[in-house]
């Protein structure tokens, strides 16, 4: 198969959808692997390594969506990068469909087959391409949220560890899955007091047992969220119902009800976010604010610590890739339940339900895609 991978355009997006290790792998089991001049570098990658690995260059979009049949990336396609993608081409990234209706009309336009590594699962009930990014940006938030909390950047100057004889900082992580456990571990080593909610008894069992002495758990309900938002610091948003746009657990009304500067760091917002008022944002500018209360929302939070995210990243796309190229899609998705799980679009159809439900759009499901 030829395989294509572009450099990320979205902005101050610094990773790339293959790693010369990946790119190594595929050549080595008789595929073509073509990589955009130049794709690799915010990652730390040459293009010497990838040539070294027995990839071509190919200097343009242009090129690598015209000369392949799966097109590797990180993050969804962009507008111009959806108008090069044809009929019966490949696409395996990050999609987060269900807030973006403009990009779904385009793929199902397009004709492509589009799988999703969000939607992607494992046999533990776990989002395995998704939670190495989950990783990342659940130890990220921690760091971007105290540096918001800072009084020069809008913060209420409150420092995550206080100091002897003043207390730290009181952080709530709405949440408590592979974005919120991360979050929470960083921000009690930093010396926060934190605590986590979450609506899965089983979750907060073992968010008990692992990490009963290091951050609180409580069962998540609006008025428990209420009470721990109005004493919070720091809120951070890291719920998830896969494919589907995320709850809104805090709204605009209740931002009165925080203190004045408090931090809201809202990682899920590229299921469009779980605080009424957030809105995405992007490194450039990261931050803004509401009713006197800081909102961090950048959609694509790893793309900041972009070498560690792009290994973590083609660690767990490798074997998928690998098993999409050797197979073709419909024999590794029949082949594989959970890669089919990945499928969100086919010959212009959407066949994720949750992404169809939150547009309101017609959907088909993929077993019924693997017969067109
Ligand atoms: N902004 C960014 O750069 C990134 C965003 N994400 C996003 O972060 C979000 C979380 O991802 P993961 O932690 O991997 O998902 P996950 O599935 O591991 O965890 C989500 C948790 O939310 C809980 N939950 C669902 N509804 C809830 C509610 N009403 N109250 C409290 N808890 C609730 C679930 O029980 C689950 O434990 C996703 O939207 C994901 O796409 C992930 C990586 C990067
Ligand atoms: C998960 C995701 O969207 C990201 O890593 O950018
Ligand atoms: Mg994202």
């Amino acid at each position: 198969m030829k395989i294509g991978c572009p450099k990320e355009i979205k902005p101050q997006e610094f990773r790339i959808g293959m790693t010369p290790a990946a790119a190594r792998e595929a050549v080595n089991a008789g595929h073509d692997v073509f990589i955009e001049a130049g794709g690799g570098l915010g990652a730390g990658f040459s293009d010497d390594d990838y040539t070294a690995a027995g990839a071509t260059m190919l200097a343009t979009p242009e090129e690598i969506f015209a000369t392949a049949d799966m097109i590797v990336k990180v993050k969804e396609p962009q507008p111009g990068e959806r108008k090069m993608l044809r009929e019966g081409q490949l696409l395996f990234t990050y999609l987060h469909l269900a807030p973006d209706p403009a990009q779904t009309k385009d793929l199902i336009d397009s004709g492509c087959t589009a799988i999703a590594y969000e939607t992607v699962t494992d046999n533990n009930g776990g989002l395995p391409l998704l939670a190495p990014m989950s990783e990342v940006a659940g130890r990220l938030a921690p760091q971007v949220g105290s540096y918001t909390l800072q009084k020069a950047n809008g913060g209420r100057g409150v420092l995550m560890g206080g100091v002897p004889g003043v207390a730290p900082a009181k952080v709530l992580v709405i949440g408590g899955g592979v974005v919120g456990t991360h979050a929470a571990k960083i921000a009690a080593g930093m010396g926060a007091d934190v605590t986590v909610l979450d609506r899965s008894l089983t979750r907060l069992k073992y968010l008990d047992d692992v990490f009963g002495g290091t951050f609180k758990n409580q069962y998540s309900t609006a008025e428990a969220t209420a009470e721990l938002a109005a004493d919070a610091d720091m809120i951070i948003g890291a719920v998830l119902i896969p494919g589907a746009a995320a709850p809104k657990l805090i709204s605009r009304e209740q931002l009165k009800s925080l203190k004045p500067g408090a931090v809201l760091v809202d990682v899920a917002i590229d299921q469009g976010g779980c605080f009424e008022t957030s809105k995405a944002t992007t490194h450039q500018d990261p931050i803004y604010e509401v009713d006197g209360v800081m909102h961090y929302c950048v959609a694509n939070m790893p793309g900041a610590v972009a070498r560690t995210s792009t290994i973590a990243l083609g660690n767990a796309t490798m074997p998928f890739m690998l098993a999409l190229a050797n197979k073709g899609w419909k024999q590794a998705c029949k082949d594989n339940a959970h890669l089919l799980n990945g499928l969100n679009v086919h010959a212009g159809k959407l066949t994720y339900a949750a992404v169809g439900e939150a547009l309101g759009m017609d959907h088909i499901t993929p077993e019924a895609a693997l017969e067109i």
